[in-house]
């Protein structure tokens, strides 16, 4: 498992979808164990030097470079942080990855792997609460997260999908030379679940930790990675010293070859004298108590035994054949009857059927392959406004919440003539305490909105059609990877450094009519508001597709002038504005100081550097959005 999985947030993917398709628990229980034996292969587990690995033999069938990439696209693992992902306490996908504890074995090419899981036995740093917090190693218990969820997979025998990352050093293959950073092994079910104490850095010098033993369910094939053709097997020569890699002759074993009905089957269990609990007979030197809670736990005759070895009979590959096993290759979507493709399943990733690669939507006119470069296009139609008039957020206010300690003075809504045939509207005006600045919301108004509807419909097909490339850029954040942005954007005029920089900009008069006309209604209405005409030269357009949103961020940008001004379109979102952490208090605060709604038709206005340099915003659509957000951007 990976040494910064933590148990407590095995998941930050904001909006978890149930899994459609459950799995099917094994058709016959006791009455299968065809079980098998490896006689031939004492233990493989990977060699504790490090050796170089050849490169894969084969594509993986499923596999990626990031593992946002493996998040959005791939439903058996969505989890960002932790090792372990599950729903409702049921294990859907567990990451085999970097520092092995002892005795983690891969065993007859794979079918059978023993792994640590559950997070919070090693000691480490912690940066997810802003500064880096040192974490100390614990005992894992049978009631956190992830191991009462594997507990759970293990007395249900429900079969799981492991994955590996090129960290996970037991695989016989060089993942990273294959420019796989991630690849799906397969479909296991949990044989045998235990405690062991492990070394750790804590004050005890030592940690409970949970093992786990995962075997390959037979009815899938045979691992991707041993079913190669023999004129691939030059490739496993090793290069360094000559000769086969120590592990080659467990790849080629096929089930007939570890299947040896003669032998017994059972893992004997004894039950404890102290504890009266069974545990399985796991290490060739004899039996221990394995229940963490019993005073015997861990003591061979009184002793701890620093040299443990695995028992034979516990080693040998359990052959448990399941039917209705899933396709785990994530399946194309196809035009869907009500020919909308903004909604959720539209901004998921998708699964190359050429080259196995799993790509994020990175670009919204179609999906493409980040490896191959193949294309998906799923025709869709145009939204109207009028779809999202129905939405009504379940709050008690209509426009905007001040936070009650906030210092912010909400002045009452003022009527405001928009011209050009364009009637009446309100604006409201929030006054930010020590005069950081005013926020001002111009409300559109069906008859102001002609211009917004038309400025929606043109974002629109000219998205599609390729004239405006709207894409998902990667964060400036230091990750493992890259980490694209959770919407799609565009920008115009000068480069805006926060979201792709030059590479994400066109100059103004090669800008698409849409963000040229909402860049005038833009103007148009913060000069009426402000009285003063705003020499706007930048223009960010950004589309959310469903449950897609615009994190915590304050528009901090070199040279940036003190307005900022954005027209909505589409469905209505959430706005909120927090304080910013300082150098008094690292921590951002928590609680929202003040959270406006924003309408098709909207423009808000913030107005003062000190709405940037105090505060934060995020913006959190209810559906399919488009943004259009002006700047004045200084190029001395
Ligand atoms: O209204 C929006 O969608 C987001 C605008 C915004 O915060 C930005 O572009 O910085």
């Amino acid at each position: 498992m990976e040494d910064w999985a933590r148990d407590d947030d095995q998941d930050d993917v904001a909006d978890v979808d149930e899994i459609a398709n459950e799995f099917d628990t094994p058709s016959t229980n006791d009455a299968l164990p065809q079980l098998s034996s490896c006689k031939e292969v004492a233990d493989v587990s990977a060699p504790t030097i490090k050796q170089q690995r050849p490169p894969l033999p084969v594509k993986p069938p499923i596999w990626a470079e990031s593992r946002q990439e493996v998040c959005e696209s791939f439903d058996y693992f969505r989890s960002y942080q932790s090792g372990v992902y599950s729903l409702k306490d049921i294990v859907k996908g567990y990451l085999l990855g970097g520092s092995p504890a002892s005795r983690d074995i891969f065993h007859c090419g794979g079918r059978l792997i023993i792994s640590h899981g559950g997070g919070k036995a090693e000691s480490i740093l912690d940066y997810r609460v802003g500064a880096a917090r040192f974490q100390q190693a614990q005992d894992q218990e049978a009631t956190d997260k992830s191991v009462r969820a594997l507990l759970k997979s293990y007395t249900d025998k429900r079969p799981l999908v492991l994955l590996a990352d090129e960290k996970y050093a037991l695989f016989p293959f060089d993942l990273g030379a294959s420019g796989c950073t991630y690849v799906v092994l397969g479909l296991y079910w949990i044989s045998h679940a235990w405690a062991e104490y492990q070394p750790a850095s804590n004050g005890c010098g030592r940690v409970v930790r949970w093992k786990f033993a995962f075997q390959w369910c037979e009815g899938q094939g045979s691992p991707w990675w041993t079913s190669f053709k023999s004129d691939d097997v030059d490739m496993l020569h090793d290069p360094v010293r000559g000769g086969l890699l120590i592990f080659s002759h467990s790849i080629f074993l096929t089930l007939e070859q570890i299947v040896d009905p003669s032998l017994p089957n059972a893992v004997a269990n004894v039950t404890c004298n102290k504890c009266s609990q069974k545990s399985p007979i796991v290490y060739s030197q004899g039996w221990m108590c394995l229940n963490p809670s019993c005073t015997s736990f861990w003591s061979l005759g009184g002793r701890e035994l620093e040299q443990l070895d695995y028992d034979t009979a516990f080693l040998r590959p359990i052959a448990m054949v399941f039917t209705n096993l899933p396709e785990l290759r994530p399946a194309k979507l196809i035009e869907p009857m009500d020919s909308i493709t903004t909604s959720y399943a539209f901004s998921k990733g998708w699964h190359c059927e050429k080259c196995g690669r799993l790509s994020s939507r990175f670009k919204w006119e179609h999906w493409e392959c980040s490896n191959c470069h193949s294309i998906h296009k799923v025709p869709g139609r145009l939204r109207t406004a009028k779809e999202f008039w129905h939405q009504r957020p379940s709050v008690e206010y209509l426009h905007s919440h001040v936070g009650k300690q906030s210092g912010i003075v909400a002045r009452r809504p003022e009527p405001f003539e928009l011209g050009d045939g364009g009637g009446f509207t309100h604006y409201l005006t929030f006054i930010l305490p020590h005069e950081r600045g005013r926020i001002h919301l111009i409300l559109g108004t069906p008859l102001a909105n002609k211009q917004a509807d038309e400025i929606f419909r043109q974002y629109q097909e000219q998205a599609n059609e390729g004239e405006l490339l709207l894409r998902r850029y990667p964060l400036r954040l230091v990750v493992r990877g890259t980490f694209l942005t959770n919407y799609f954007s565009q920008n115009s005029g000068e480069p805006y450094q926060y979201v792709g920089g030059t590479g994400n900009t066109v100059p103004f008069d090669k800008a698409p009519s849409s963000v040229c006309g909402a860049l005038a209604l833009i103007k148009e209405r913060s000069r009426l508001a402000l009285q003063k005409d705003i020499p706007f030269n930048e223009i960010l357009s950004a589309a959310y597709m469903e449950k897609q949103k615009m994190s915590f961020h304050s528009d901090s940008e070199h040279g940036l002038g003190p307005v900022v001004a954005s027209l909505s379109l589409g469905s209505a979102a959430f706005m909120h504005f927090r304080a910013r952490a300082t150098s008094k208090e690292p921590k951002h605060s928590s609680s929202n100081v003040l959270t406006l709604i924003l309408r098709h038709g909207d423009v808000l206005i913030m107005e003062g550097g000190g709405v940037q340099q105090y505060y934060e915003h995020t913006v959190i659509p209810m559906n399919f959005r488009i943004a259009a957000t002006a700047r004045f951007i200084g190029t001395a």
